[in-house]
This record gives C-alpha cells, sequence and structure tokens, in this order.
C-alpha cells in the first residue's frame, strides 16, 4: 500500500484495494484535454504545416479516499481543476488516466448507475432545475424512473424530503421561479438525496448566494451530515466557506493536491506556503482597524495548465520559494499527524 493511502487521505500515484469504510477511492487520477483544431489548422497539418497542439492537464495524478459519513473539502483558486476532478469522482466525467471506485466499483462501467450511486450539486440552482417543471415532479422524477419508489409513494416521498431540508412540504407544486436563490439550492439538494445516493458533489453550492444565506445552507449541510451521515465531497474556492463543514480539507493548486489532513489543523497550523497564503486572503470581520490589513492576498495568478512552471508549480508565487523548488516537484509526504504536503519548506 503506498504511503498517501496508508495515511488514509489524499495523494498523487497508485493506491492499493479500498477499504471497506471507505466510499470514494480515487488512484491517480489524470484528466487531459486535448485541443479541438480549428478547421485551418487541420488542414495547415495536412499540408505538413506545423502546427502547436498542446493538452491542458487539468488534474494530474490524484488519489483521495472518503470515508462513510464524511466531509471532505476541496479548495482551491479559480482554475486549479476542482470542478474537473468532481465530475470525475461523481462518474459524469472519464479519466484520462488513473480511476474512481465507489464502493470499490468504478462508476465509469455503467454511466447510468453511476449518476444514481452519486448525486450532484452545482453552483447555480436556477440552471439545474427544469423551469417548467413544478419541483415535486423535479424531485420525484429520478426516484420514480430508477425503481426507488412507487409512483403513488411519491408524493410523501417529495413531501419528507421538502420538509428535510427545510422547505413547506406544500411548496411541492411551485415552480422554480417561484422561489429564492437560497430555496433553490434546498430544492437541488432534496432532489439529489431523494435518488438515495452513497454520497453527494457538491461544486461550489453556496458561490451564488448571499452570505447570510450562504450560512443557512452551510448550516442545513451540518444538520444532514448529523441527522443522515451524509458522504460528501464539498468543493469550493473559499477556506472559510468549507471550513465548518468539513472533517478533512485538501488543498488543489494547478491539478495537484498540495497539502490535505483534519480541518481543524489545516486552519490552524497550515504547513503549505499556498494553504498559508489562502487563510491569509480570506478577509477577516474584524472590530479593530488595525486589523482589516491584515489580510494580504496571494502574489501572482494560478498559472496556465498549458505551460506548468518547472519543480515546484507554486514556486513563482512562494514566499519561501530557493533553488530546490525550482528544480523539483516536491512529492506529497505523509506528516506524523496523517496530514500530506508537498512543500521542500514545509
Ligand atoms: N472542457 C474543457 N476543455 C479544455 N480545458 C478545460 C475544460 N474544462 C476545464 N478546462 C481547463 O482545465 C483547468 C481546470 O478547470 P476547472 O474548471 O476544473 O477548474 P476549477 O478549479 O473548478 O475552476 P472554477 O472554479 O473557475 O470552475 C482550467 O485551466 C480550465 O480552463
Amino acid at each position: 500500500m503506498s504511503a498517501p493511502d496508508r495515511q488514509g487521505g489524499e495523494g498523487s500515484g497508485a493506491v492499493d484495494r479500498p477499504i471497506p469504510d471507505r466510499i470514494l477511492v480515487a488512484e491517480g487520477v489524470t484528466k487531459r484535454f486535448d485541443p479541438r483544431l480549428s478547421l485551418g489548422d487541420r488542414i495547415a497539418g495536412a499540408l505538413g504545416a506545423a502546427v502547436e497542439r498542446r493538452a491542458v492537464q487539468a488534474v494530474s495524478d490524484v488519489s483521495l479516499a472518503v470515508r462513510q459519513g464524511e466531509t471532505l473539502g476541496l479548495v482551491g483558486e479559480s482554475g486549479c481543476g476542482k470542478s474537473t476532478l468532481g465530475k470525475m469522482l461523481a462518474g459524469i466525467m472519464a479519466p484520462s488516466a488513473g480511476r474512481v471506485l465507489v464502493d470499490g466499483v468504478a462508476p465509469m462501467q455503467g454511466r447510468h448507475k453511476a449518476t444514481t450511486r452519486i448525486q450532484t450539486v452545482f453552483q447555480d440552482p436556477f440552471a439545474s432545475l427544469n423551469p417548467r417543471m413544478r419541483i415535486g415532479a423535479t424531485i420525484a422524477e429520478g426516484p420514480v424512473a430508477h425503481g426507488l419508489v412507487a409512483r403513488a409513494q411519491a408524493p410523501a416521498m417529495v413531501a419528507d424530503w421538502l420538509a428535510r431540508v427545510g422547505l413547506d412540504p406544500a411548496f411541492a407544486s411551485r415552480f422554480p421561479h417561484q422561489f429564492s436563490g437560497g430555496q433553490r439550492q434546498r430544492v437541488a439538494i432534496a432532489r439529489a438525496l431523494a435518488m438515495q445516493p452513497v454520497m453527494l458533489v457538491c461544486d461550489e453550492p453556496v458561490a451564488s448566494l448571499d452570505v447570510s444565506i450562504q450560512a443557512q445552507i452551510l448550516n442545513l449541510f451540518l444538520d444532514l451530515r448529523r441527522d443522515l451521515g451524509l458522504t460528501c465531497v464539498f468543493i469550493s474556492h473559499d477556506l472559510s466557506v468549507v471550513r465548518h463543514v468539513s472533517d478533512r480539507v485538501a488543498i488543489m493548486y494547478l491539478g495537484r493536491i498540495v497539502e490535505s489532513g483534519a480541518a481543524a489543523r489545516i486552519y490552524t497550523a497550515p504547513r503549505h506556503p499556498y494553504t498559508q497564503g489562502l487563510l491569509d486572503s480570506v478577509p477577516k470581520l474584524r472590530l479593530e482597524a488595525d486589523d482589516l490589513a491584515t489580510f494580504k492576498p496571494i502574489a501572482g495568478e494560478l498559472p496556465s495548465p498549458l505551460s506548468p512552471p518547472p519543480g515546484c508549480a507554486f514556486h513563482p508565487r512562494c514566499p519561501k520559494a530557493t533553488e530546490i523548488c525550482r528544480a523539483e516537484r516536491p512529492l506529497l509526504t505523509p506528516r506524523e499527524d496523517g496530514a500530506l504536503v508537498a512543500c521542500h519548506h514545509a
């Protein structure tokens, strides 16, 4: 068994067979997007001209495991590959290399099955709900179609899920436009859970909501975790959002996990300079005027995955970077407390 798996968390490279309490295991998952050539490029290529064709490596060799009842927060800047990884975990996108096992079975073996075993909740609930369908029908559609509930039992099932997500069961006859953004996200969560999935992949589920509504939806996730033992991968660009809902947190940078560990430790004692930078860039609401100057954004921008920097991908932005960082990519290495960190100077 490789070191990352022995530590029960994330890593790079293949891991051994899944351990029973792990709902989800990703082994060396990679996603490359090959560029589509324009007609002009194709003609030029056919005529023998050199046409540049660089693939985007959105996710590189990611291994992770999620245990029953656990929420794994997946955090990183926009463009670091979170959504691409989330889609592969949910079985709605095939990896270019590596594999994802759900309950020990590769979801892509049966696309239809995968979408029932892992459900997704996306950022924009309005886009994911059919505007012409009453939300009762939207919630019932999947479970009835997959034989999880008899048509006659569907109204009771819908009422139950609406109540569990904090909505009035009488709302079943309403259309999506009759709900606020937060209520629509509750509907999207009810629809996902009504499919009786083994876990949820939530991709920026509160990013489009006002801060006060974000807190309500995060509280809902906490309630669902307590009441249903919800297993979840919770994706966000914002470390402060995943803080209270996550048992463990994995930090992604340019397609790779650079640090992971217990949520409490990540926030109190981050080891990777990128994690430290993310924490420092979270605006903190303080009363003392001086403190307003304490948050500082990470210097520079995420490099293009078309031309990743050599060595440690974070070195051009890292205050601790030295020669070795420019030359050698640090491996994700287990620490004594079960955390994993990929940094020469951590
Ligand atoms: N279908 C695609 N074809 C080509 N490149 C893609 C495709 N989807 C994503 N990418 C690229 O892969 C990289 C990772 O994208 P991804 O959406 O997974 O990142 P992200 O961290 O989820 O960012 P965001 O929060 O902005 O969605 C980006 O450089 C993106 O441009």
